[in-house]
């Protein structure tokens, strides 16, 4: 159903327009020639201050829209612009959203509904999940998927595969222990639930039959592949949440998701390659047993979790032995590592830098498929808390969650991106349920080099709109941003590429050179995700303003220490000179005849 929905362009169904989680639309009455004629249709209030992340679904004709924790949906009708239903959240008894609020990482973020059998979903914060009547809005069943008095909570946008919904969970930072789970839509009773660490059942992990690179192929894991990377019971609280994204392919029935970031953030307190924290997961649909990973992280120093989404492209191209592949799989890390496998067989294709500021690793081998970590930018602590200066990029990576999009006439990949650099000084900490596990202090910076050619040039840029090709590894063109661009972007048939700005900017592209074409200055900061869909025969572009998320965390939350909001508040202080707090749907249209 949800596939068939995403073929038909006047809606957009998903998180990633599609199962591939490409962001590409067909719609291509709004193109380069004209896009700088696009007019605000109508808009619409939240009502709500804090982050709002994820986008507008349209299904048959009906817009939703989410807001941050505590939560609304709002069901929306487009030719009167009026509200169906409305979807207010209500606390369980045992829950206190006070609590809940303050063991959310990153603000109180979501990235957004799914939809499937004539049911919105939604992953609260609290982490609950909850199916609604898409046609009354009326609960129709609520589960508990975590708990967050242990400091797991829920941002992540669902994904409907068949007849389960597949959800995960937030909370490296405070000692949880990550998991995927998927539930069955009818009654919300669990059908799996695969850990990202631990016992080899627990993980999903068939030593013969799940499999890994090493040694330039593709082995088995075999026995005890994450157990045997951890120092005795440090698994149990050794992070790996699943805050980010899942895609799906139906022909192969495997989703695709990242795990986070192993906890502590000090390194010290866990020695071992953390297994399998930092990695990306091919699951089946209906076991959730895993057919293959890849750590792309081993023993991470950086807080670099693998959570960004998987995009699944069909497109040839041969690896570095002449091989021929066109199932790929595309990511682009934390890290700073834009990487493409072979879907299929979790074959690592392509490894290399998406931003020429990176340093804390020279370049991925192939062979192993280990990063070549830089000592100078090795961050530890050995008995006295060590600073470790000018890493790049910063714990919020090259990219955070802000999803990319690809547009199959280019054959290219639009990257949202960060070019932040960091400071990073682990301390010991000790576990205590329920508060923050986090080991380092941070503090944030521009990257002040070039993008392209990584040469010094005292640039002041925190973010960069990046063209890639997938198939080369290779920047094709990138565009500066002043701040990090924490808005996902959508691709059209009209050649024209969209993104937000955290300054509050809807900007449109041209998706073959990168000159833009058309923006327009929102009411709030944009962290949320461009769509783009049609109705009655017109194509429309919708986006959620609403500044906040990890970037904007110093005006949502009120913190003014330059390294407070996990370090990433200094860096930012200048966004207030731009933009305020605020969540509104913009919605737009090029203007009649
Ligand atoms: O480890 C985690 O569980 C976790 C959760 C979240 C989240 O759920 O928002 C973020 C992060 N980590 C994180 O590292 C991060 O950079 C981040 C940015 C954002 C955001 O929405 O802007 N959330 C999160």
């Amino acid at each position: 159903e949800v596939d068939n929905l995403s073929k038909d362009p006047s809606n957009w169904a998903t998180w990633g327009g599609n199962y591939a989680g490409t962001r590409y639309s067909t719609l291509d009455q709004i193109n380069t020639h004209n896009v700088k004629n696009l007019q605000v249709a109508w808009t619409f209030s939240t009502g709500v201050l804090r982050g709002h992340e994820g986008g507008p679904l349209t299904v048959n004709g009906v817009v939703f829209v989410h807001t941050p924790y505590p939560h609304k949906v709002y069901a929306l009708d487009q030719s009167t612009q009026s509200v169906i239903w409305e979807y207010a959240y209500t606390p369980d008894k045992d829950i206190d959203p006070n609590q809940v609020i303050s063991v959310m990482c990153c603000d109180v973020v979501n990235r957004g509904l799914a939809y499937g059998d004539g049911k919105i979903f939604l992953a609260q914060g609290d982490a609950t999940l909850v199916a609604l009547d898409a046609k009354t809005g009326k609960l129709a069943w609520k589960i508990k998927n975590a708990d967050p008095k242990v400091g797991a909570t829920s941002t992540n946008a669902p994904l409907v595969v068949k007849d389960k919904v597949i959800t995960g969970m937030a909370g490296g930072e405070f000692g949880v222990r990550g998991f995927l789970a998927a539930y069955n839509i009818k009654d919300g009773s669990l059908a799996w639930k695969k850990y990202s660490m631990g016992p080899d059942a627990e993980v999903g992990l068939n030593p013969e039959k799940t499999t890994t690179w090493v040694d330039g192929k593709t082995a088995p894991v075999g026995k005890d592949s994450s157990l045997s990377t951890w120092k005795g019971d440090q698994w149990k609280i050794g992070g790996g949440s699943t805050w980010g994204w899942y895609s799906y392919d139906p022909a192969l029935n495997l989703v695709y998701y990242g795990s986070g970031n192993p906890s502590t953030w000090n390194p010290v307190q866990r020695p071992g390659d953390n297994k399998w924290s930092m990695s990306i997961w091919a699951r089946d649909a209906d076991t959730g047993e895993a057919k293959w990973v890849y750590q792309m992280t081993p023993h991470d120093e950086w807080d670099y979790d693998g959570i960004n989404e998987m995009v699944l492209l069909d497109l040839p191209m041969k690896d570095r032995n002449g091989k021929d592949h066109d199932k790929l799989l595309v990511h682009f890390d934390r890290n700073g590592f834009g990487y493409t496998l072979d879907r299929v067989t979790g074959e690592l294709l392509v490894a290399e830098k998406f931003d020429k500021a990176v340093n804390w690793a020279s370049h991925v081998d192939y062979k192993t498929g280990r990063p070549q970590v830089v000592k100078e930018y090795s961050t530890h602590q050995n008995g006295t808390d060590v600073n470790t200066k000018g890493v790049c990029p910063a714990a919020l990576g090259s990219k955070d969650q802000q999803p990319i999009a690809f547009s199959p006439r280019t054959k290219l990949v639009y990257i949202p991106g960060n070019h932040v650099c960091m400071n990073y000084e682990p301390f010991e900490v000790e576990y205590t349920a329920g508060q923050p596990y986090v080991g380092a202090t941070l503090t944030m910076f521009p990257a002040g080099v070039d993008a392209v050619t990584g040469i010094k040039n005292g640039s002041t840029n925190l973010g960069v709109f990046t063209a890639w090709d997938p198939t080369t590894g290779k920047i094709v063109w990138s565009k500066d941003e002043p701040f990090s661009v924490w808005s996902g972007a959508v691709a059209t048939a009209g050649d024209v590429v969209f993104y937000g700005t955290l300054e509050g900017y809807v900007k449109a592209v041209d998706a073959r050179s990168g000159n833009e074409l058309y923006r327009f200055k929102t009411p709030s900061g944009i962290i949320g995700n461009v769509n783009t869909w049609s109705y009655k025969g017109k194509q429309y572009v919708g986006v959620l303003s609403g500044l906040g998320g990890w970037a904007g965390i110093g005006m949502a939350a009120g913190l003014d220490g330059e390294s407070e909001g996990l370090g990433a508040v200094g860096a930012y202080k200048s966004l207030a000179n731009f933009t305020k707090l605020g969540g509104v749907l913009t919605v737009f249209s090029l203007p009649n005849n």
